[in-house]
């Protein structure tokens, strides 16, 4: 199968109103997500994740300006018109979205919507078989979305989406509404889907979900990627001190908020450190942002 490479990525939403104001929610992301492995993406609310998600799955809001290229085999994804994209959507890229309720018909039971979605794709697989990979009852199929958990909702999407097997799966927060124990199913199937060999992305906030099935880690910071490597070397032993600062706040390492606010990301002030600004410290000497594995902060408005 076929793995992910985001090279450059920068991405700006327009926000309504003038002057004309722009969120820059992705700035110089480079990722490779390989084929047979989790890769997580870990940072606050409001750090770019599901921008990311929907940069990958071909769904960016209506005027967003991008730079740089996600390459899937031979193709651009961030250069595909929403017509181009649409056949790969389902086999090629899999969007477990974050607000799974929203995203299922409201006026078709569930088990209509995923047998439409299932023979769409070729997908010889049952409705009950589908729903029983992620622990749900058949009797399931027959209810509306309004009659289903958020929990119950998200477990739709999520079985739907691995039912397809595709590519590239990106996952966003996808057991957010789920029990510990439902978690640990849910995050099994993403890691076994992985060793099949699609490239799963994991979008969370949940440093333990991320330590649990990721391979690899990417931290990010007010739409960047600060840190890039093994989930064991990032999650454990992380070089730069937003990564710390993320961990410290571990029930486990003594539950030590964040200091200071996350970052406006709404035309961030050229050449200056978002995150060293928050916390009142000079920004290091080194190197920056311009590899995979970066260590040191990065100048906020590159791009
Ligand atoms: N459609 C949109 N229009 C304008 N701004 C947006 C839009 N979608 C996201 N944003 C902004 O982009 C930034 C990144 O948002 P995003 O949803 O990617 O964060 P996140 O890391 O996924 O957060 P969370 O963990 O809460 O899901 C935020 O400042 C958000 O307000
Ligand atoms: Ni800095």
């Amino acid at each position: 199968m076929t793995g992910l490479l985001l090279d450059d990525v920068s991405i700006r939403i327009p926000l309504p109103g003038t002057p004309r104001r722009w969120v820059h929610a992705a700035d110089g992301v480079n990722l490779r997500v390989a084929p047979g492995e989790v890769t997580a993406i870990v940072g606050e609310s409001g750090c770019g994740k599901s921008v990311l998600a929907q940069a990958i799955a071909g769904l960016l809001p209506a005027g967003t300006r991008t730079s740089g290229s996600i390459r899937l085999g031979s193709l651009d994804l961030l250069a595909l018109s929403d017509a181009t994209f649409q056949p790969l959507r389902g086999k090629r890229v899999g969007l477990i979205p974050q607000s799974a309720a929203t995203h299922l018909t409201p006026v078709r039971t569930v088990g209509s919507t995923m047998a439409e979605t299932l023979r769409l794709h070729g997908v010889r697989t049952g409705v009950d078989e589908v729903l029983a990979d992620v622990g749900l009852p058949p009797g399931t199929a027959h209810r509306y979305p309004h009659e289903l958990s958020g929990g119950m909702a998200q477990r739709v999407l999520v079985a739907l989406t691995l039912a397809l097997h595709p590519d590239v799966l990106v996952a966003d927060e996808p057991t957010s509404a789920l029990d510990p124990e439902t978690t640990d199913l849910v995050l099994a199937r993403l890691a076994e889907e992985a060793r099949n060999g699609s490239a799963v992305v994991l979008i969370t906030h949940d440093l333990v979900a991320a330590r649990t099935v990721a391979d690899t880690v990417g931290v990010m910071y007010a739409g960047r990627l600060l840190e890039v490597g093994p989930a064991a070397t990032v999650l454990h032993e992380p070089r730069h001190d937003y990564a710390a600062t993320l961990l410290a706040a571990l029930p486990e390492n003594g539950l030590r908020p964040a200091p200071g606010t996350p970052s406006s990301l709404v035309d961030p002030e050229p050449g200056v450190c978002a995150w060293h600004t928050r916390v009142g410290l000079a920004c290091a000497p080194g190197p920056v942002a311009t590899a995979a594995d970066l260590v040191a902060c990065v100048p906020a408005g590159r791009s």
